[in-house]
């Protein structure tokens, strides 16, 4: 029985690696299953450990928002990954040059292997990850204060989501507030009938839309606005409070 067992837990290890093998996602950027060797060394190679959590490297967004990272110079900036999945685009930002990164999941197992697939790719140290509710009304995910946010709560210089139309629309405040002015944010998994939605959601606090899409799946990349109140001369104050 316990052979039996063994020998269904070997073909089991098998199909499941068979059926992923190196992805080459753009010019010099590819996705490596932990059991392969890189072909390229001189690549920006992410190591995964497929089959956990989403985000291996097949599905169009993540291909769509990889392309954008690649498109953005990461060098030394701070980004949030919501919605981590495998931790993907945390580890590809990372290897990018940012200086690091923190991923939130409503999924515990999700949190768990992008932690693993971080420290995989040697970048334990600059990634860590949280679980979050998922929902505008649920607490924080404390996840700006647990990777130690450069600078006030939640303020990142890339701020990446590939998630569902639903999510994004809920969370465009939550997203928003997590930028830097003049920080980029990267949204997708959403379809072509969906972006104008998404735009009047987002476009209050994002300008300068950068669209990219794969069959119907969507990407943007927005500017956030320097929304601050303009300063005002204090003599004009004292004329208005006379
Ligand atoms: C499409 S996968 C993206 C994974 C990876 N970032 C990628 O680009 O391949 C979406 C992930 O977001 C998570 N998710 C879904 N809704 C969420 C929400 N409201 N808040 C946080 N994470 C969410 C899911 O558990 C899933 O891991």
């Amino acid at each position: 029985m316990r052979q039996v067992e063994h020998i269904q837990d070997q073909e089991w290890l098998q199909s499941i690696r068979d059926s992923y093998q190196p992805a080459r996602i753009d010019e010099g950027l590819w996705i490596i299953p932990s059991w392969c060797q890189p072909e390229d060394s001189s690549a920006v190679n992410i190591i995964l450990e497929p089959g956990i959590a989403f985000g291996t490297g097949d599905h169009p967004t993540t291909r769509l928002c990889l392309k954008a990272l690649l498109s953005l110079d990461l060098s030394g900036k701070s980004v949030m990954d919501y919605g981590t999945g495998s931790g993907v685009l945390a580890i590809a930002a990372l290897k990018m040059g940012a200086a690091m990164a923190c991923g939130t999941d409503t999924d515990q197992l999700a949190v768990r292997a992008a932690a693993q697939n971080a420290a995989l790719n040697g970048l334990a140290g600059r990634f860590q990850a949280v679980q979050c509710e998922g929902s505008a009304e649920g607490p924080e995910p404390l996840a700006a204060l647990a990777c130690g946010a450069p600078s006030q709560s939640g303020a990142f210089d890339v701020i990446i989501a590939n998630i569902l139309q639903g999510p994004l629309l809920e969370l465009s405040s939550r997203l928003c507030d997590y930028a830097n002015s003049g920080g980029t944010i990267i949204l997708s998994g959403f379809l072509d009938e969906q972006w104008p939605t998404i735009r009047e959601a987002y476009e209050h606090e994002l300008e300068n839309f950068q669209v990219s899409q794969d069959g119907q799946w969507v990407a943007i990349t927005g500017i956030k606005r320097d929304n601050q109140p303009l300063a005002v001369n204090p003599s004009l104050q004292s004329n208005v409070n006379a």
